[in-house]
């Protein structure tokens, strides 16, 4: 009975069965939500959206979100674009798992983290993509990956500041918090794609 009982709070909690996610497998962005609904245990269904094929900017697409970025959740009739919102949204509405803690001197690191790689680095190497042909021309050769380069190194400067005295294995702490979330896809996606020597850097930093 005990048994039965589990299962059905279990049921209850991961009980999602209108979770549309709009992604690409490829995104940061869409990566930081995808994480999150699996830490919470959420089923959803994927929409892919290839962005390299350009489907963000379908006239179908476009009216979920009109900035046609992903990721963007849909449950039931509510409809939320970007991911710190959507994370926090999820937060709200499923609380298992909780993605924040409750020290509001964590939580604000954590929302500090999020939002840093949210506004003051992803943007910045996204933009370098899109005017890299531009910087590369006007500039010089090398000079827009530079750019990105020197935008994402300054992050990743503050953010190494910024978690110093909290950090374990995890950003803020002994648990996996949103700063995390945030951060796994981030560093991947700067090693991979912007040939950032992590290690370097911060051995770099400790020297200077
Ligand atoms: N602040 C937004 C940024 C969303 C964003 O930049 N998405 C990128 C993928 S990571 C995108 O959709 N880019 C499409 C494009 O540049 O056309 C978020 O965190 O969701």
């Amino acid at each position: 009975m005990e048994q039965l009982n589990n299962q059905n709070q279990r049921d209850t909690m991961n009980s999602s069965p209108e979770l549309v996610l709009y992604n690409f497998s490829h995104s940061s962005c869409s990566w930081r939500v995808r994480f999150a609904l699996n830490l919470k245990g959420l089923d959803y269904e994927y929409k892919a959206v290839n962005l390299a094929k350009g489907e963000q900017f379908s006239t179908e697409f476009e009216k979920l979100n009109p900035l046609r970025y992903v990721p963007v959740l849909v449950d039931g009739d509510v409809v939320v674009s970007d991911s710190l919102a959507i994370l926090l949204y999820l937060e709200e509405k499923y609380p298992q798992r909780a993605l924040l803690p409750d020290d509001p001197r964590r939580k604000a690191l954590n929302l500090q983290v999020a939002s840093v790689v949210c506004s003051s680095i992803q943007p910045l190497h996204m933009l370098a993509l899109v005017v890299h042909k531009s910087i590369e021309e006007k500039v010089g050769p090398g000079e827009g990956l530079l750019w990105a380069q020197s935008s994402i190194e300054k992050g990743f400067f503050a953010l190494e500041k910024l978690v110093k005295d909290f950090a374990t294995s995890f950003a803020t702490g002994e648990a996996l918090y949103m700063a995390d979330v945030f951060l796994a896809p981030q560093i991947a996606t700067v090693v991979m794609r912007f040939n950032i020597d992590m290690a370097l850097n911060m051995r770099r930093r400790e020297l200077g």
